[in-house]
Formats: C-alpha cells, sequence, structure tokens
C-alpha cells in the first residue's frame, strides 16, 4: 500500500510572519497524522525558519527549485548540498513555470534530478502538457519526451525514490481542473512509460501526483481515482483550512 503524497507549493507569496504562521496551522491541524505524507515547499528565504519550526514534527520541508551544480561561481543559485544543511529533504523540479518562464529544458531538469539525489533530496519532477498539444492529441508524446529526457541515465532504484506530478499546464492556476478520468489516464500512461523504460516494480513504486487547479472541492474525487497518488497543490496550499481539507481527502490505494 503506497502512501499518498499532499505538497504545497507555495511559489513566490507570503511574508515571513505569515510563512511562519501558516506551517503552524498546518502541523497543529495535521496533528499525528501518519496515513498520508505531506510536504510544503515555501520560497528559498523562508524554509531555514519552516524547517526549524517542523523539525520534530512529520511535514516534508522541501524547495521550489535548485541548482544543478555543486558550488562556485553562479550567482543567485541555491545548491542541493545547501537545501539538505539546512533541513530540506524534497525538491520541486521541472515544474511548467520554470520550464516556460525560465526556459529549463529536459537536460537541465535531468542534471538538476542528479545533483538532488547526490545530496539525498527527494525530487518531485513535474511534466505537464499545454492547452493546444492536448488538443491535437499529443498528451501522452509530450509527456514521454520529458521523461525520457528528464530521467536519461538514472537507475530503477532512483526512479522509485522519485514522484511525478503530473500538471496539465493549462489547469495550473486556471480553475480548470482535469476531470478525474482525464487526470487518471494520463497517470497511466506515465505509469506504463516508467515500465517500459523500467520494469514493473519500478512503474509500481513511484508515485504519480496530480497538480492543477486542486482544490478543497474537487480533491476527494481526484485522489480516489486509482492512478493518482496525491496532489501537488498551488493556490489552496496558502490557505490552511483548504490545505488540511485536502489532506484529508487522501486515501490509501493497495
Ligand atoms: O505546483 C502547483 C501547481 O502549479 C498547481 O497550482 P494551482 O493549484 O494553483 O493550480
Amino acid at each position: 500500500m503506497k502512501k499518498q503524497f499532499i505538497a504545497g507549493n507555495w511559489k513566490m507569496n507570503l511574508t515571513l510572519n505569515k510563512a511562519r504562521d501558516l506551517a503552524k496551522s498546518i502541523c497543529e491541524g495535521l496533528a499525528d497524522s501518519n496515513t498520508v505524507d505531506v510536504g510544503i515547499f515555501p520560497p528559498f528565504v523562508y524554509l531555514k525558519d519552516i524547517c526549524d519550526i517542523l523539525q520534530s514534527s512529520n511535514v516534508f520541508v522541501g524547495a521550489q527549485n535548485m541548482s544543478m551544480e555543486k558550488s562556485g561561481a553562479f550567482t543567485g543559485e541555491i545548491s542541493g548540498e545547501m537545501l539538505r544543511d539546512i533541513g530540506c529533504t524534497h525538491v520541486i523540479i521541472g515544474h511548467s513555470e520554470r520550464r516556460t518562464i525560465f526556459k529549463e529544458t529536459d537536460h537541465i531538469i535531468n542534471s538538476k534530478i542528479k545533483s538532488a539525489l547526490l545530496n539525498g533530496l527527494c525530487p518531485i519532477l513535474c511534466v505537464g502538457e499545454s492547452q493546444k498539444e492536448r488538443d491535437t492529441g499529443k498528451t501522452d508524446e509530450v509527456v514521454d519526451g520529458q521523461l525520457s529526457g528528464s530521467l536519461e541515465n538514472l537507475t530503477s532504484e532512483q526512479v522509485k525514490g522519485l514522484t511525478i506530478a503530473y500538471e496539465p499546464v493549462w489547469a495550473i492556476g486556471t480553475g480548470k481542473t482535469a476531470t478525474p478520468d482525464q487526470a487518471n489516464e494520463v497517470h497511466a500512461c506515465i505509469r506504463n512509460i516508467i515500465r517500459k523504460k523500467y520494469d514493473n516494480s519500478t512503474a509500481q513504486s513511484v508515485r504519480i501526483q496530480y497538480g492543477g487547479s486542486v482544490n478543497s472541492n474537487n480533491a476527494k474525487e481526484l485522489l480516489g481515482q486509482l492512478e493518482i497518488d496525491g496532489a501537488l497543490v498551488g493556490g489552496a496550499s496558502l490557505d490552511p483550512d483548504s490545505f488540511l481539507d485536502i489532506v484529508s481527502g487522501a486515501v490509501r490505494h493497495a
């Protein structure tokens, strides 16, 4: 039985005090729940504070991005070693906003995943198609290409430790969620791609989250789908009640 994984991506939001309050509210609201994995992904500058607040809780803390480089003259960058050093356990890699606004390629994403793993961080790899790609029937092809490039030269053991977030670009921040059937179908396709590239046990071990306008009204049905192992939540993760409601919709699939 796989535990579902609900992650809150705070993106570039909040002030330090609001970030601290949100982390505390989430932690208190979860109490001792260990039937679901929960992680939050604050902006870089708040990470150390939030790691300290949550250090004896069961909430994971991760970054929204990291450098593919180890160290050195890379002004403005943050390394995997730095994230690990302050207590992060996870990192989001290849979010569609990184791919489109910051022009991150699958090659860069692949290097970042390798660097995250070398530093003991668990990556959440994001993939997903644009509206145009969906409309022209290219969803499976796009996701396959993103996975092939991003996972290049990774071993089955490494892939087993990954979380993949399927985030259709057209559903991010738009209020237009994929239907449970649409999401489940692409998740099954992603698992099949992993099965072909690796093997069945790798495909079954990897957790696949859905992301894109998840909220407290639609989470339960999405999370009830057989191929959906969690959610990567943006906007709704900034409100503790909404985020905790989403967490309470998590289930365990056999
Ligand atoms: O990382 C989270 C996703 O981009 C989803 O964001 P959203 O829930 O605001 O649509």
